[in-house]
């Protein structure tokens, strides 16, 4: 296995040139795999944060491939560092129709969630019991080396909390890659983990559609039930001039038989006050490249780049489908091809959609993008909508299986998105509105039944134990490393 990072080696790289022209490559070295060879320019190991279905898939892949990348899995629960460590199954298995297959050659560590309410982290856990580690004083089985490539699989409501736990081992070369649900994660990393853009990680995000699904008592295994893609681009760095995705053709560009300048205008956003768009191009970080090089080489993952805009456009596309048929089947506490063939349902699906998409095509960070009305049409749409949900018909979406088992769910990353984004353009979006606190009250409503089974009584003189039942406490993520009970697929 390959040696760790040695601490403080990220402020070494920071000083490394890594940009290397061919001819710098051609006058020194034979090839270019002699020149990487005799000038390793980055830190291979790769960390995942978030140990439920679509990490495990990645871990398990990423050691699949030759010349694999070192991989070090963060384990944010004792209790799953202790089963690992604790002597024979210290591999990774996939099950897939061909049979398990099993991979090691892993590094752990323990990473402690830092719980965080209002923006600030609390100095608590979860459970409400006092945090012991700090980045001095270290728990057994944490480190304080830096991290050069993360990839976040945690659900999204916890991606803070995780995030909180490891950031002073990120530094402004390293590259975190988000592979959550729904929408405005990195909006809330960089306002509350990282806010300040000089210093901040490059970050890429992932979309995934592979179907996966947990399996009772092995926390390691996971079973591969569909085949899907992780699409997968970079974020262009706002330090760098990045923001919107799209910049608009040249000022000074004339069509043809036309004699004033072309300013650009999208049905969209007739709004000339808009702010002007920003560059397409960006330079990448040198783990930016790495990270998206490997997962690219990576058979399994069946992963493929995207620009910008082509990405932000997918995760939109995948938010509308999100927005239906998540919330209606916690409502109906069904499986998702009841949204199928039922002409009530359809009337509250198309209600749904008109708001999403009058929301989305009005999103000033698409404006310069061309064809956005045709796309985002509440039309297509819900083409899309009906043929995720015909082909996913006997899952269980994730939505409902949070709700089943009392964990947080994603609504406000997906209708609360929506609601959200209505509300700065001045659009109601009152049926998103609705299912957004409908799926929040039975949520609830579940954990407080669940809550039911603890007796608030202490023993009594003579009377014995009293036998107190598993309960989920006010936040559950105690449960939110361990695998999704029903088949999902993203
Ligand atoms: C599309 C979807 C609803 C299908 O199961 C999935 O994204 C999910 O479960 O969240």
């Amino acid at each position: 296995m390959e040696p760790r990072a040695k601490q403080g080696s990220s402020a070494a790289e920071e000083d490394r040139p890594t940009r290397v022209t061919s001819n710098e490559i051609n006058r020194n070295y034979e090839n270019i795999t002699d020149f990487y060879r005799t000038k390793p320019v980055l830190d291979r190991r790769i960390h995942i944060l978030g140990l439920g279905s679509v990490g495990i898939f990645i871990a398990h892949s990423l050691r699949g491939i030759p010349n694999p990348p070192p991989t070090t899995l963060l384990f944010h629960r004792r209790k799953y560092i202790e089963h690992w460590n604790s002597g024979k199954n210290q591999k990774l298995s996939l099950v897939t129709d061909y049979g398990t297959e099993k991979r090691e050659g892993y590094d752990v560590e323990y990473v402690v969630p830092r719980y965080r309410r209002h923006g600030k982290e609390t100095g608590m856990k979860a459970d409400g019991s006092q945090l012991e580690a700090s980045t001095e004083h270290l728990q057994e089985g944490e480190s304080n080396e830096p991290i050069s490539s993360l990839i976040v699989c945690t659900k999204t409501p916890l991606v803070l909390q995780a995030l909180s736990a490891v950031k002073h081992r990120l530094h402004k070369k390293s590259v975190i890659l988000f592979m959550q649900n729904g929408m405005g994660t990195v909006d809330e990393v960089n306002r509350e983990i990282f806010p300040d853009p000089e210093t901040r990680p490059y970050y890429m995000l992932g979309i995934n559609s592979h179907g996966m699904h947990g399996v009772p008592d092995d926390p390691f295994t996971i079973v591969h039930a569909g085949f899907g893609t992780i699409c997968l681009g970079a974020l262009p760095p706002e330090r760098l001039g990045g923001n919107a995705p799209y910049s608009p053709p040249r000022k000074d560009f004339r069509p043809f038989g036309h004699s004033e300048p072309v300013t650009p205008k999208h049905p969209a956003n007739p709004d000339s006050d808009a702010p002007a768009a920003q560059a397409s191009t960006f330079k990448w970080g040198p783990n930016h490249r790495y990270l998206l090089r490997t997962l690219l080489r990576t058979p399994a993952l069946c992963a493929t780049g995207f620009s910008p805009p082509d990405l932000l456009q997918m995760q939109l596309e995948k938010l509308a489908v999100n927005c239906v048929i998540n919330p209606l089947t916690v409502m109906l506490d069904a499986r998702n091809g009841s949204v199928l063939y039922n002409y009530h349902l359809t009337r509250v699906m198309r209600l749904l959609l008109s708001e999403i998409s009058l929301v989305i095509r009005n999103l000033p960070e698409l404006q310069y993008i061309p064809n956005v009305s045709q796309r985002f049409d509440p039309g297509r749409l819900e083409s899309m909508v009906v043929g995720v949900a015909n082909r996913t018909k006997d899952n269980i979406s994730s939505m409902l299986a949070d709700v089943r088992a009392g964990r947080r769910t994603e609504i406000d990353y997906i209708n609360g998105w929506i609601v959200k984004r209505g509300e700065e353009q001045g659009v109601s979006c009152l049926v998103n509105y609705m299912l957004l606190r409908m799926v929040k009250g039975k949520a609830g409503m579940v954990q407080l039944e669940m809550g039911e089974d603890v007796p608030f009584v202490g023993d009594k003189p003579g009377e014995g134990p009293v036998a107190v039942k598993t309960s989920i406490t006010a936040e559950p993520e105690a449960k939110a490393e361990g695998q999704e009970s029903g088949p999902v697929h993203r």
